[in-house]
C-alpha cells in the first residue's frame, strides 16, 4: 500500500504500472495531505455558519457545484466540534456527495441503501427525501449499523429509516405494504431460508450518550453489559420505486467483515429489486478499472433490461468520463476529492 505522502519517485515501478493501467496519476499520492476536508450542513442551519466558523477556526469555503457542502482545511477535526456533536453538520466527503444527487432522489420516493454503513449518505438521502417516501439501509455489519444507528438518531433521522443487518447480494425484503411485499406491519421476513430483522437500539441516541457518560464517570449501574440488545424498529411503508446501490471498497477492517463480497453480486441484486422506470446509482471508492469499468461491462452484458443514464447535474462536477461513456471518475488529483467512480442505470420496461 502507498504512504498517502509518497512522491511518484518513491513508488515502486510494478505499483506504478498499476497506476498506468488504471489510467491513475501518481501525483494524487503526493497531494494527499493538500486535498480539502468537506462538511456538508444540515438543512435549516444555514444561519448557523458565521458560529460554526468561529468554533472550528476557519473558512467555511462553499462547492460551488454541490449545493449545502462546505470545503475546510483537511487539518481541521470535526468530531470533538459542538457544530457536529450536536448535528449541525455531517462530514462527508464531496464526492460521495455528487453520487447521492446523481439518484437525484425526491421526496415521496423509495430507496435502498445497499452497504450502508456507517451512514453519511445515508443521511443525505433521508434529507432530500424530507421525510417523505420511505429509506431503507442495509449493511453486513452489525456494529457498523449501530453506528448507522446512531447517526441518524443523532440528527433526528431515526424516525426516517429502516435498518437491515444483511448480505447486500442477497437481500430481498419488499418494502412493507408492497404489492409486491409483505402486509403493514409485519417485521421480519424471510430471506433465502434465513431470518432477518430490523434493527435498532431500543434507547433514543441521547440516552446512550447519557449512558456513555455515566459509564466514564465510573457508574455501578452502567456497565457495558446494560447496553441494550439492537431489536426490530420500524414502521415505514411503501413501494419500491428507486433504489441505490452504493457498493464502496472495503476496508481492510470491511474485508475481514465481509469476505467474498463482490461488486457485480451487489449490483446486480441491487437491480433485481429496483423497480421497472427506477434508478440506480452505482458507487465505489475504488479507482481500478476492475472493481468500477469492468463490473459496469459484465453488469450491462447479463441484463438487457439495464441502461447507463446520464447524470445531467454532473456538467458543472470537478470529474471526467469513466472508460464507458456516462460513467464518471472524480480523480484525487483533479477533483480535490476522495475519489470516487459513479455510474446510473435506469431499469427499461423490455
Ligand atoms: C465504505 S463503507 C460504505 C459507506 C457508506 N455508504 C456511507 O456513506 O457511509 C462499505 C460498507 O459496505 C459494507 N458491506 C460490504 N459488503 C457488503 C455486503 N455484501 N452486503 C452488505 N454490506 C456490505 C461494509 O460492512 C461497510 O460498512
Amino acid at each position: 500500500m502507498a504512504d498517502a505522502r509518497s512522491t511518484p519517485e518513491s513508488l515502486p515501478p510494478a505499483f506504478l504500472e498499476f497506476l498506468q493501467e488504471n489510467g491513475l496519476d501518481p501525483m494524487m499520492y503526493s497531494m494527499a495531505d493538500t486535498i480539502p476536508r468537506y462538511i456538508r450542513l444540515k438543512p435549516g442551519m444555514e444561519a448557523q455558519i458565521p458560529e460554526i466558523q468561529s468554533e472550528l477556526k476557519c473558512h467555511l469555503d462553499k462547492v460551488s457545484w454541490l449545493p449545502d457542502f462546505y470545503a475546510i482545511p483537511p487539518q481541521v477535526q470535526i468530531a470533538s466540534s459542538k457544530a457536529y456533536q450536536q448535528g449541525k453538520i455531517y462530514g462527508i466527503d464531496a464526492a460521495s456527495g455528487a453520487a447521492v444527487l446523481a439518484l437525484d432522489v425526491q421526496p415521496g420516493e423509495h430507496v435502498l441503501d445497499l452497504c450502508a454503513a456507517p451512514g453519511a449518505k445515508l443521511c443525505m438521502l433521508a434529507d432530500m427525501l424530507g421525510g417523505r417516501g420511505s429509506l431503507t439501509g442495509v449493511d453486513v455489519a452489525k456494529h457498523r449499523l449501530a453506528a448507522c444507528r446512531t447517526m441518524l438518531q443523532k440528527y433526528s433521522l431515526g424516525d426516517c429509516c429502516r435498518l437491515f443487518v444483511a448480505d447486500g447480494t442477497s437481500f430481498s425484503i419488499l418494502p412493507v405494504n408492497s404489492s409486491l411485499g409483505s402486509g403493514e406491519g409485519s417485521t421480519c421476513l424471510k430471506d433465502n431460508g434465513s431470518t432477518l430483522s430490523e434493527w435498532t437500539s431500543k434507547r433514543s441516541w441521547k440516552d446512550r450518550q447519557k449512558s456513555k457518560k455515566a459509564r466514564t464517570a465510573g457508574s455501578p449501574h452502567l456497565t457495558s453489559t446494560s447496553e441494550p440488545e439492537l431489536i426490530y424498529y420500524g414502521k415505514h411503508s411503501g413501494l419500491v420505486g428507486l433504489r441505490k446501490c452504493d457498493a464502496l471498497r472495503p476496508s481492510a477492517d470491511d474485508e475481514a467483515q465481509t469476505s467474498g463480497y463482490d461488486k457485480l453480486r451487489l449490483l446486480t441484486n441491487g437491480f433485481k429489486l429496483l423497480k421497472t422506470g427506477g434508478s440506480l446509482v452505482y458507487s465505489t471508492c475504488s479507482l481500478t478499472v476492475a472493481q468500477n469499468e469492468n463490473v459496469v461491462q459484465q453488469f450491462l452484458c447479463k441484463h438487457s433490461s439495464a441502461e447507463l443514464q446520464k447524470i445531467d447535474s454532473a456538467d458543472s462536477w470537478p470529474c471526467r468520463s469513466g472508460s464507458i461513456f456516462k460513467t464518471l471518475r472524480f480523480d484525487p488529483a483533479t477533483s480535490q476529492t476522495s475519489g470516487l467512480f459513479v455510474a446510473k442505470f435506469t431499469k427499461l420496461q423490455i
